[in-house]
């Protein structure tokens, strides 16, 4: 299987350009390539193909073989993929993903894309539409209690599911014994994505996340996304645009009030492209 492996951010994936491969097994493929021992190494795999209904495809699976419905991260490096090898030539893009069609603006320098903008679409608080189990609606600034110790969240959907959670620090969070208490957690009946959130000054955060499926990784799109507008809802900064730092770089996050549309602007870098036998 020919393949590229790319990151944004440091949240590495491993592309496959199905206009001509045939991956059988996504799910399968995903574990082994992902294996940072035995395979190529990376937080799952992403697959580009042809659409009906946009320009492009793009389905992606994190590293334990689920499915996952959007990854921001992932579809900033689709739109180098198909731009930088020449399946376009365009510049403004529609890529189609499990949680809809989202429009990305490539900027190229020196015919290579260096930064996209993606329209996130909406942040989504129902909790039943994350989902969350909650007596409530919405889940903004709740208290909620994981091994002992108190943690207030903010659940909202990216396409995917997040549960945003402040602390004061971060250095010393042993994020591979709370991340997975979190993604694990009975309210989750689809398992969540937990963003550990410190806030550094009116229009800046930093931010560690726990990917379900995944684990730790160094970024998080739709996370960072979800972190932004969970800081911006509970005052924790002014308002967009809101610049979140993540293990593997930064990106920018611009929640439209008037829209309610959440843009998320950032790099996304080729690696190495080459084959494996499966
Ligand atoms: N890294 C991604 C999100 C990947 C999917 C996620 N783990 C899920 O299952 O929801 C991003 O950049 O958004």
């Amino acid at each position: 299987m020919k393949f590229t492996k790319m990151h944004g951010c440091g949240n590495d994936y491993v592309y496959v350009n199905c206009f001509e491969e045939k991956v059988e097994d996504p799910s399968e493929t995903a574990i082994k390539v992902s294996d940072r021992h035995f395979g190529i190494g990376s937080d799952g795999l992403i697959l580009i193909k042809p659409s009906k209904t946009a320009d492009f495809e793009m389905e992606m699976y994190n590293a334990d073989g689920s499915e996952g419905s959007m990854c921001g991260n992932g579809i900033r490096c689709v739109a180098k993929y198909v731009y930088d090898f020449g399946l376009t030539d365009q510049k403004n893009i529609r890529v189609a993903t499990k949680s809809g069609i989202k429009d990305l603006e490539l900027t190229v320098e020196g015919e290579k894309v260096s930064q996209v903008r993606v329209n996130m679409g909406e942040p989504v608080f129902e909790a039943e539409k994350i989902p969350v189990l909650s007596e409530t609606n919405q889940v903004i600034g709740e208290p909620v209690t994981v091994e002992g110790r108190e943690y207030y969240m903010t659940c909202i959907s990216m396409g995917n599911p997040h549960a945003v959670v402040p602390l004061k620090e971060l250095e010393n969070l042993k994020i591979e014994e709370t991340g997975p208490k979190f993604e694990k957690m009975e309210s989750f009946p689809d398992r969540v994505n937990t963003e550990f959130v410190k806030v550094l000054d009116r229009h800046t955060i930093q931010m560690r996340v726990w990917e379900r499926g995944s684990g730790e990784t160094y970024a998080c799109g739709t996370g960072a996304c979800a972190a932004a507008v969970a800081a911006i809802t509970n005052h924790w900064v002014e308002d967009s645009p809101v610049k979140v730092k993540l293990l593997g770089g930064d990106l920018e996050i611009f929640w439209d009030h008037a829209e309610n549309t959440v843009y998320m602007t950032g790099p996304a870098t080729i690696v190495y492209s080459g084959e494996i036998n499966l």
